[in-house]
């Protein structure tokens, strides 16, 4: 049994957007006001096209703001399920066109052959992160540490010390490039942000044990290294 993060819950996702936009552009300011610059990590997915909306147009000084992704796709960044295409047309507008950037993927033709190359771009990036926000599948993933993955790919995402990790899911499409779980804890404040009665249950029962290969975001929930607030609507 895990102990349950803090646990907000909105009666709908306009409402959850609202505060969690201003939670997440508070910490980023503190922390720009503290170090010079802050980072933020972000997933893709459907679930936080709007939360972006709201944060775009926060006034925070976003030219000191560096943005990644938990996770990507392999395809290109013009395709319509990159993770980077959906931050490019949610997120890096308004005031939050001033942010820097940077995205997983790059010119070769497989994750597993651009790692290094994209652990090597992001050498620079600030950490600890200062904000990093969590989708969570059906399936009990988070990042891309699917349990459906090769045992071996799965075992290496979650328990690398390396940046990031290239894994193949079998019951989604596109292999993934994906921060590990080490580098995902090695951050100051993690959201993860929920919409619906079916993630619900799903976060339910990934409280009820603790076996992470079976539900890999047990392993954001169970560890007290790092703080997890969990946003959640209907
Ligand atoms: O590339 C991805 O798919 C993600 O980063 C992934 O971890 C996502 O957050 C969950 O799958 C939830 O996805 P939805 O928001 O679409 O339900």
């Amino acid at each position: 049994m895990i102990k349950e993060a803090v646990f907000k819950s909105f009666d709908n996702t306009e409402a959850l957007e609202q505060q969690l936009s201003d939670r997440i552009a508070v910490g980023l300011q503190e922390a720009i006001d503290k170090r010079g610059e802050a980072s933020l990590v972000v997933s893709g997915g459907r679930t936080p096209a709007g939360l972006f909306e709201k944060l775009s147009q926060k006034p925070i000084d976003w030219s000191e703001v560096f943005i990644t992704l938990a996770d990507e796709r392999w395809v290109d960044p013009e395709h319509h399920d990159s993770n980077e295409n959906m931050v490019r047309n949610c997120l890096l507008q308004h005031r939050a066109a001033n942010a820097k950037f940077r995205g997983l993927k790059n010119m070769f033709a497989t994750a597993t052959a651009g790692v290094a190359m994209t652990t090597e771009q992001l050498a620079n990036f600030p950490r600890p992160f200062d904000v990093v926000i969590l989708g969570m599948g059906n399936d009990g993933h988070t990042c891309s540490w699917f349990p459906c993955a090769d045992a071996s790919q799965l075992d290496t995402a979650l328990n690398t010390e390396a940046l990031l990790c290239a894994v193949q899911p079998q019951t989604a499409p596109y292999e993934r490039i994906t921060f590990s779980r080490s580098a995902i804890l090695n951050s100051r404040q993690i959201y993860l942000h929920l919409v619906g009665e079916q993630k619900l249950d799903v976060y339910k029962k990934a409280l009820s044990s603790d076996e992470i290969s079976e539900m890999p975001i047990r392993a954001v929930l169970a560890q007290h290294k790092t703080p997890v607030d969990v946003f959640w609507s209907a």
